[in-house]
């Protein structure tokens, strides 16, 4: 199964006002879509980010990996990071340091995903089995909320409308859970002081009781203000994400506080692990195969993960069908990730490069699509659509907080903030 050609198609669509410690996500959110096609005809599918710098290294990288077996997954690791050399091309700050190591496992992953894809046509077996097996039929996200604008300033306001305090967040919880039946609830915080927040947790406590909830200010706080907040939140929260910045400032803060401490952003390569682990920063890290170098190098830092004792989440960032279901077959092989997965599907309401049909949410949970590879096919009209989209929106590169310090030239996204 040798790699005769590599498509490699920047898309742009639709994003909501979605609020952040960065600052604001602008109308058009990117991604890239990879195309992997063997000498036998099978095609294989990636998904990565749109940002320009990594979208010309993902172009760099296509060049060079034709002529490899599908299999040789260690030879393209090799060929990536020589090819990527010292560019670091992770540049919003919110999935935590860029270091080159992580440029690599980001470039890396899209091919190996759509290579597992193949793989997975060719034995006419799902992804899900070429990793072990489904521990799970079904994988469980979590609704993930945002303060957001009503609408992009300019704009009409959009379906979701403004959620700007508790009440707002309660209905756009509520919202979510009506159409795709999350079972838990995910507030992304950093937005508003800290006692704000508090108390849209504590609405949401007492609107959805039961219902596990965290909170991720993205390391807008200091050690003392999340040990502060954790504190106050002590019987609210499944897990706290992210509340400082640092293993050592995490590690400070899960001493202090009753419930773990998640992470997304000072866990990001395989080297961070043995020092978090040592200064026991963290309780619960959120995988995300887009950064962890794919699918199989994700299972094995799950592995080591069960090995120290810590526990699995998924983080998401703007992302289409190909990702979701190369998640939901990670999910699913993977036993020890118990808590529901990010995902920010719904603040792409339908639209998908993915041909509707094989994936769904019954519960909250996205059954594992059954069909060999990921089980998604492409919608070539979408895909098409969605590039034009991109050659047009004006937008290279994700900046939140750009777009924001437009309508507010005050905001400064420098962290901790309070
Ligand atoms: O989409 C966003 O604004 C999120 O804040 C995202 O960029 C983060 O990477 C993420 O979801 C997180 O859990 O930190
Ligand atoms: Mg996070």
């Amino acid at each position: 199964m040798i790699i005769r050609e590599i498509r490699v198609t920047p898309i742009a669509f639709r994003d909501p006002p979605l609020l952040n410690a960065a600052g604001v996500h602008e109308p058009w959110a990117l991604r890239t879509i990879v195309e992997v096609v063997t000498d036998e005809g099978l095609t294989g599918l990636g998904e990565t980010y749109g940002d320009l710098g990594h979208l010309g290294k993902v172009r760099e990288c296509a060049q060079i990996l034709i002529g490899l077996d599908v299999h040789a997954t260690n030879e393209m690791y090799a060929r990536i990071a020589a090819a990527v050399g010292d560019a670091v091309t992770d540049l919003h700050g919110l999935t935590g340091v860029a270091t080159k190591e992580k440029s690599v496992d980001r470039v890396f992953a899209a091919f190996e995903v759509a290579c597992l894809d193949i793989r997975g046509k060719a034995a006419g077996v799902p992804v899900v089995d070429l990793l072990g097996g489904r521990v799970r039929d079904a994988v469980e996200y979590s609704a993930y909320l945002f303060y957001k604008w009503a609408g992009h300033p300019g704009d009409e306001p959009d379906r979701f409308g403004a959620a700007l305090d508790p009440a707002g967040v309660v209905e756009q919880a509520a919202l979510l859970i009506k159409e795709y039946g999350f079972r838990s609830i995910k507030l992304k915080g950093g937005v508003y002081p800290p006692d704000e927040e508090i108390a849209a947790i504590n609405a949401l406590h007492e609107a959805f009781p039961g219902v596990p909830l965290r909170l991720d200010p993205n390391a807008a706080w200091t050690v003392a203000t999340s040990i502060r907040v954790g504190r106050e939140l002590e019987g609210r929260l499944q897990y706290l994400e992210d509340p400082t910045s640092g293993i050592d400032g995490m590690a400070e803060v899960a001493a202090s506080v009753p419930m773990p401490l998640a992470t997304n952003m000072c866990v990001v390569t395989p080297d961070h692990l043995p020092p978090a682990i040592a200064a026991r920063a963290i309780g619960v890290l959120l995988l995300d195969h887009h950064y962890w170098g794919g699918l199989v190098r994700s299972s094995h830092v799950a592995s080591l993960c069960g090995t120290f004792g810590l526990s699995l989440s998924m983080h998401s960032n703007s992302h289409q069908g190909i990702s979701l279901a190369a998640m939901t077959h990670l999910a699913a092989a993977t036993p020890n990730l118990t808590f529901a997965c990010d995902t920010h599907t719904p603040w792409q309401d339908g639209q998908d490069v993915v041909a509707p049909g094989a994936l769904r949410f019954v519960d909250g949970a996205v059954p594992v699509p059954t069909g060999p590879g990921l089980g998604v096919e492409l919608d070539r009209d979408a895909l098409a659509r969605m590039h034009e989209q991109y050659e047009r929106c004006g937008i290279v590169a994700r900046d939140d907080t750009t777009y924001m310090q437009r309508f507010t030239p005050t905001f400064s996204a420098n962290r901790p903030r309070w």
